[in-house]
C-alpha cells in the first residue's frame, strides 16, 4: 500500500503539484492520468524522494529513505533511458543487483522475462525507446519488489509490446503487488487499470475506480431498437428528464438519455412495444478524461499552421478550422470519425 499525503512542489511561482493525497492499494493496477504538464512525473519523483518538495509518502507505512534495500521493495522507472552509458544491459543490471544484495543470476532472469535475452550483451545506448522501456522494467523487477511505480512505461512499445506490458502488470497485480502507472494511452489504461488517480494542473480531479470516473464525467445513454419506435418514443418523451433522439440512418433506433436501461424496457413492456435491441451505451475512458480535464489542459494547440505560401488569418480573426479526416470505407459518420 502506498499512502501519499499532501504532496506539493513549486517551481518558482508555478505550483506543479498542489497538496495531493491519495492511496495506491495492493492487488490492483492504479492508473495515474493527467494532461501534459499536470504534474504526474513530479508527483512520482516526490513519492520516491527524488525531488525536494512537501508532503510525505509511505510504502507499507515506511518512508522511502528508511528502507534498507529499496530495489527489493520498490521498483521504479521514471525515465526510459536512464542507464549506464558504457556497460552492457546485463552488466548494468548486475551492478545494480550487487548494490542491493540481489544474486547476479536475477539479471539474466529479468532480461529473459522482458524479452531482451538476445541483446543482453549490447549497450543500452543502441536500444530503441521500446527496448529501453523493456530494460527499465527489467531493472524495476530486479529486486522482485512488492511495489512498482512506472512513468509512461508503454511509451515507445509496439502494439505487441503494449499488449505484453498490460498482461505483465495485471498479473503482477494479481500476485498482490501494488502497481502505480502513468500513461497517456487511455484505451490501454481502460483495459489495464482498476483504480485511477486523475490530476490536472497539480490538483486532484478524481481518485477512485475506473467505472466511477466514466460515470462521473460522462452521461451514459440507452440504445433501443423497435419496430414500434415511434410509439415508444412518444411514451419516453412523457418521462421526466428523458431525452429521445432518433438515430440517423438507422430506422427504428432511438438513443435515450436521462432514464435507466431497465426503465426503458419496463416502459416498452407496459405499452406493448416489441423490442429488437436494448443496450446501455457507456462512454469511453477517453471521453471521461476529455470532459474531466478539459479545463486543466495547460498546453493547448491553438491553430493549425498554414502551409508555406498560403495566407494566414489576420490577428484576432477566426481560428483555422481543424482539418476533417477523409472518410474511410465503412465509415458511417460524416468525416469518418469513430
Ligand atoms: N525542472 C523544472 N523546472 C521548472 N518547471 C518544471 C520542472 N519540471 C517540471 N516543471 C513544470 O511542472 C509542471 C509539471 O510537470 P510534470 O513533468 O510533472 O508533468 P507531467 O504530468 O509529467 O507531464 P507530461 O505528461 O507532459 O509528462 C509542468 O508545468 C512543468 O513545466
Amino acid at each position: 500500500m502506498i499512502t501519499a499525503q499532501q504532496l506539493h512542489k513549486r517551481y518558482g511561482a508555478k505550483t506543479a503539484v498542489d497538496h495531493l493525497s491519495f492511496e495506491v492499494r495492493p492487488g490492483m493496477v492504479t492508473g495515474f492520468l493527467g494532461p501534459n504538464g499536470a504534474g504526474k512525473s513530479t508527483t512520482m519523483r516526490l513519492m520516491l524522494d527524488l525531488d525536494n518538495g512537501g508532503g510525505e509518502t509511505l510504502f507499507d507505512g515506511r518512508k522511502f529513505g528508511t528502507i534498507k534495500h529499496p530495489m527489493r521493495e520498490i521498483g521504479a522507472v521514471l525515465e526510459a533511458k536512464a542507464f549506464h552509458p558504457t556497460r552492457t544491459a546485463r552488466n548494468h543490471l548486475r551492478m545494480l543487483a550487487a548494490g542491493s544484495g540481489i544474486p547476479f543470476s536475477r539479471a539474466d532472469e529479468v532480461l529473459d522475462f522482458v524479452g531482451l535475452a538476445e541483446v543482453k550483451n549490447k549497450k543500452p545506448k543502441s536500444f530503441s525507446l521500446g527496448m529501453a522501456q523493456r530494460l527499465g522494467l527489467a531493472q524495476a523487477l530486479l529486486g522482485n519488489p512488492q511495489t512498482l511505480i512506472l512513468d509512461e512505461p508503454a511509451n515507445g512499445l509496439d502494439p505487441h509490446g503494449i499488449h505484453w506490458l498490460r498482461d505483465v502488470l495485471k498479473s503482477l497485480a494479481r500476485e498482490g503487488r501494488t502497481i502505480f502507472v502513468s500513461s497517456h494511452l487511455l484505451s490501454e489504461m481502460s483495459l489495464m487499470a482498476d483504480q485511477l488517480v486523475v490530476i490536472g494542473r497539480g490538483h486532484m480531479i478524481y481518485n477512485g475506480d475506473v467505472d466511477g470516473f466514466v460515470r462521473q464525467f460522462t452521461q451514459s445513454s440507452v440504445l433501443v431498437r423497435s419496430p414500434q419506435a415511434a410509439q415508444l418514443a412518444e411514451a419516453l418523451r412523457r418521462v421526466d428528464g428523458a431525452t429521445v433522439t432518433e438515430v440517423a440512418q438507422q430506422p427504428g433506433t432511438l438513443q435515450v438519455s436521462g432514464i435507466e436501461t431497465a426503465a426503458v424496457g419496463e416502459l416498452a413492456f407496459q405499452h406493448n412495444v416489441m423490442l429488437h435491441e436494448l443496450a446501455t451505451q457507456t462512454a469511453s475512458l477517453e471521453a471521461a478524461f476529455m470532459s474531466a480535464t478539459g479545463d486543466s489542459e495547460e498546453y493547448v494547440a491553438r491553430e493549425i499552421l498554414a502551409p508555406p505560401g498560403t495566407a494566414t488569418p489576420p490577428p484576432g480573426g477566426p481560428p483555422a478550422a481543424p482539418p476533417v479526416p477523409p472518410s474511410q470505407p465503412g465509415d458511417t459518420t460524416p468525416g469518418g470519425a469513430a
